[in-house]
C-alpha cells in the first residue's frame, strides 16, 4: 500500500532525528518538507512567533486545535513548565496516527493529550470530560472556516478567562477573515497582528493574537 505524505515525515524523523530530543524532531520535519515535500506545518518562523507566545503566557493547561502530523505540538510541549499540559485535537485519524507517534518519539507523550474528532463535539467536553477548568493559551491551526464558530463556542462553553491568549495560524493564507472580523471588531479582545511567512514558502502569511479581556 502506498505510503503517505504523512508517514513519510514521520519516517523521516524517525530515521533522522534523536529520539527523546523535541528539537531535533522540529529540525528533521522543518528539514524534509522545506527540501522534499511541502506540508502544512507552521514551520520555523511562525514557530517562533509561536514559541515566544508559549513562553510569554508560560500555561498550565493550552488546547491547540488542528494537530496534523504533531509538529506545533510538539513546539509547544517541549516549553511547557513541569505539569503543565496540551490538549490538541485533530479530525483526521490517519494524521491522529502520525501525530501519536511523534509526540512519543519526541519524548513529549506525557505532557500532551491528544483528542481525535471534529473541534465542536471535543469543545464542550473540555471540561467535565478532560477536567479542564479554563484555557490559558489556545493555537488555532484547523480548518480556517472553524476557527471564527470555536472561538464562540469556547466562550460559550466557559473555557476562555480574563487574559486567556488565542494564537492563529494562517489570517492570510489559506486566510481566516470571518475570525479576524470577529475578534477584531469585538471589545472583549484585544488584536496584535503578526505579520510573516507561509511555511517553507516566500508567500506572506500572518498570525493574529487575540488576548481575552473577560
Ligand atoms: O488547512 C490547513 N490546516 C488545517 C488542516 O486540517 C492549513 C493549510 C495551509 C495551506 C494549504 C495550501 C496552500 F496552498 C497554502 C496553505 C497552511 C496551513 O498552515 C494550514 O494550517
Ligand atoms: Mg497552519
Amino acid at each position: 500500500m502506498n505510503q503517505t505524505k504523512e508517514q513519510r515525515i514521520l519516517n523521516f524523523v524517525l530515521q533522522n532525528a534523536v529520539r527523546g530530543d523535541p528539537c531535533s524532531v522540529l529540525d528533521a520535519i522543518d528539514k524534509y518538507c522545506s527540501e522534499k515535500e511541502w506540508a502544512m506545518n507552521v514551520g520555523n518562523e511562525k514557530g517562533v512567533i509561536l514559541d515566544k507566545t508559549v513562553e510569554e503566557v508560560s500555561p498550565s493547561v493550552a488546547l491547540e486545535l488542528g494537530t496534523y502530523c504533531g509538529y506545533s505540538g510538539v513546539r509547544i510541549a517541549r516549553l511547557l513548565k513541569a505539569g503543565a499540559r496540551l490538549l490538541t485535537v485533530e479530525f483526521n485519524p490517519e494524521f491522529a496516527a502520525i501525530a501519536k507517534q511523534m509526540f512519543e518519539f519526541a519524548g513529549v507523550q506525557d505532557k500532551v493529550r491528544l483528542l481525535e474528532g471534529p473541534s465542536e463535539e471535543i469543545i464542550p467536553q473540555l471540561k467535565k470530560k478532560y477536567e479542564v477548568d479554563t484555557l490559558d493559551f489556545v493555537f488555532l491551526d484547523h480548518w480556517k472556516d472553524r476557527y471564527a464558530p470555536d472561538t464562540i463556542l469556547l466562550q460559550e462553553c466557559n473555557l476562555l478567562r480574563k487574559g486567556s491568549v488565542l494564537l492563529a495560524d494562517n489570517v492570510i493564507i489559506p486566510g481566516t477573515p470571518e475570525f479576524l472580523n470577529y475578534v477584531r471588531n469585538n471589545s472583549h479582545f484585544q488584536c496584535t497582528n503578526y505579520p510573516s511567512h507561509l511555511e517553507y514558502m516566500k508567500a506572506a502569511d500572518a498570525m493574529e493574537k487575540a488576548v481575552f479581556l473577560g
